[in-house]
């Protein structure tokens, strides 16, 4: 074991998981009960970064995890060699796979709290040991695509670029939150293996290293100029690596007019320093200059809060890098996303609801097979809120839907003339892939579409309007007996001891 502890020819996913789901699965296996039905919803509770929306990334991902889920020789042996697991339990990990069913909302979906974004239904073993990779993957990549919704928002068609991969978490946070960047609005990333694997557009400028390594600007300018020419490609210099205003943009235009490349000419990038003063002296230069449409990029450490500062200063900015402050997340590193068991087979083969209870009303689960429906106003193409109803109930037939706040029902409202759209579309059928993953910038284009679905006022940055997410009457009614019944057993036990 020891020799080949970093080297597994055969390494797989499978152990990308929580110590307990293997713990709990023994249980499950040991008691017989590991191929009962169950059904488990992954949601989060609370909006990321204080705003009114998210928007969902992730889905490829765990569509090739599950696809691909399975116990290698390296997982068991290790299992066994080094934490003790018995080999009758081994031998059903062996043979462990997804066989069960997934319905998802696609990428691109806005999301809000306590809503599934996906369900998954099959034995009690495969359902439950999944849980902490499709976890893992959907709290990161839905930050990520959500944030990056909120620095365009600010930026309006302005060119945003993605350029955090220096700054992740490591190379899957880079490749996959770039994805997720570009899912939410951005234009390109500057990760060259995110191009390669998911088709995303991919652009870059230089740095201030290559300034540095000639030893003079005007030489690394004319230098990487004339390769950019030789090339046909466009050129974007770096201005700020010794004084901007006294010698950056000057030798940027200088180099641009002896090699006669103003075709070429895309843009300069500012990187430090008071960037609402620095672009407009800077516009200044290039118009007299006659480079009108030379582009002045920025960067360094932006968010959607400087930018909205940058742009009151009127900073005359025209497309923008952004780093470490969306790829990590910065300002809300965590979604907490969770997965609940909302149904379980029981002895006779029967599927029964489960709750789990709480003092907090928000944080009691919602029991039961249900379906998620998007209630859209067909007279102004808005939506009126998500509606969770029963499986079997058929709210696009009802004609008049009353929508009621789930904790405070007293705010209630009827809808008419709507239509109500179903989110989750099948990604997996007893174990078999269903779904096809759109092109990534149809995925952008979808979650475009889905915002137009979205009154300003759920929308904004900060302080939005709250999005109803609402339950069916009957819905909340088996929800409401369920606490009941449970609060009952509760009270058997209490008088037992
Ligand atoms: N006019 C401005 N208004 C508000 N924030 C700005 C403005 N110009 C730049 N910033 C932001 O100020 C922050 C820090 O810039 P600061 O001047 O401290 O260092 P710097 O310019 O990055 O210097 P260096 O990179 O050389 O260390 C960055 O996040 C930048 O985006
Ligand atoms: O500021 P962020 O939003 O994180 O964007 C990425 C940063 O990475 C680069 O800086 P770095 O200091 O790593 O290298 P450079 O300035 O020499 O290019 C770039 O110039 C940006 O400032
Ligand atoms: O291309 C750029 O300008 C770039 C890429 C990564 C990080 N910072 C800047």
């Amino acid at each position: 074991m020891e020799q080949t502890r970093n080297n597994y020819a055969d390494d797989g996913l499978a152990l990308h998981t929580d110590l307990y789901q293997v713990n709990m699965v023994e249980t499950y296996w040991a008691e017989g009960i590991s191929g009962r039905r169950a059904v488990f919803e992954l949601f989060f509770r609370k909006l990321p970064f204080g705003g009114g929306y998210a928007i969902f990334a992730g889905l490829q991902r765990i569509i090739e995890y599950v696809r691909e889920f399975g116990f290698t020789a390296s997982d068991l042996a290790y299992l066994q060699e080094e934490l003790g697991y018995e080999e009758d339990y081994l031998a059903f990990l062996k043979e462990l796979r997804f066989t069960g069913t997934i319905t998802a909302m696609r990428e691109g979906e806005l999301v809000f709290g306590n809503e599934a974004i996906l369900r998954v239904e099959g034995t009690l073993a495969e359902a439950q040991f999944i849980e902490t990779a499709l976890l893992n993957i959907v709290n990161y990549q839905t930050l990520i695509a959500t944030k990056a919704s909120r620095i365009r928002n600010v930026v309006g068609n302005a060119p945003l670029l993605e350029f955090g991969t220096r700054r992740a978490h490591e190379f899957d946070a880079a490749l996959w939150g770039s994805r997720a960047a570009i899912i939410g609005g951005c234009d390109a990333t500057s990760n060259v293996r995110s191009g390669k694997r998911f088709g995303a557009k991919v652009s870059g400028t230089h740095a201030h290293a290559m300034v540095q390594a000639m030893r003079d600007e005007y030489e690394a300018f004319l230098r990487y100029a004339r390769r950019q020419k030789e090339m046909n490609r466009k050129c974007v210099f770096l201005i700020d690596t010794y004084d901007t205003l006294k010698s950056g943009i000057h030798h940027a235009i200088r180099v641009v007019k002896e090699l006669g490349i103003k075709h070429l000419f895309e843009g300069v990038r500012l990187d430090s320093g008071d960037l609402a003063y620095l672009s407009k002296e800077v516009r200044k230069l290039l118009n007299k200059a006659g480079f009108n449409e030379t582009k002045i990029y920025a960067s360094n450490d932006l968010d959607e809060y400087t930018i909205m500062n940058l742009q009151a200063q009127g900073a005359v900015i025209d497309a923008w890098g952004i780093g470490t402050k969306l790829i990590t997340a910065y300002d809300q590193p965590a979604l907490g996303a969770v997965y609940k068991i909302v149904a379980i087979e029981d002895d006779a083969g029967n599927m029964v609801d489960t709750i789990k209870i709480s003092g907090n009303p928000e944080k009691v689960t919602t029991p039961g097979m249900k379906k998620l429906y998007r209630i859209i106003n067909l007279v102004n193409h808005r939506s009126e809120g998500d509606y969770i109803a029963l499986e079997e109930e058929k709210p696009q037939e009802e004609g008049r839907l009353k929508m009621f706040h789930p904790v405070y029902t007293y705010i209630s409202k009827f809808v008419t003339n709507y239509e109500a759209r179903e989110l989750h579309t099948p990604i997996f059928a007893e174990g078999k892939l269903l779904y096809e993953t759109p092109e990534l910038y149809e995925i952008q284009a979808y979650a475009k579409t889905n915002l137009e679905l979205l009154w300003d006022e759920y929308k904004r940055n900060q302080n939005p309007e709250a999005y109803p997410v609402d339950l069916s009457q009957r819905c909340w009614d088996n929800k409401m007996k369920l606490i009941q019944a449970m609060k009952e057993k509760a009270e058997g036990v209490k008088k037992e001891t």
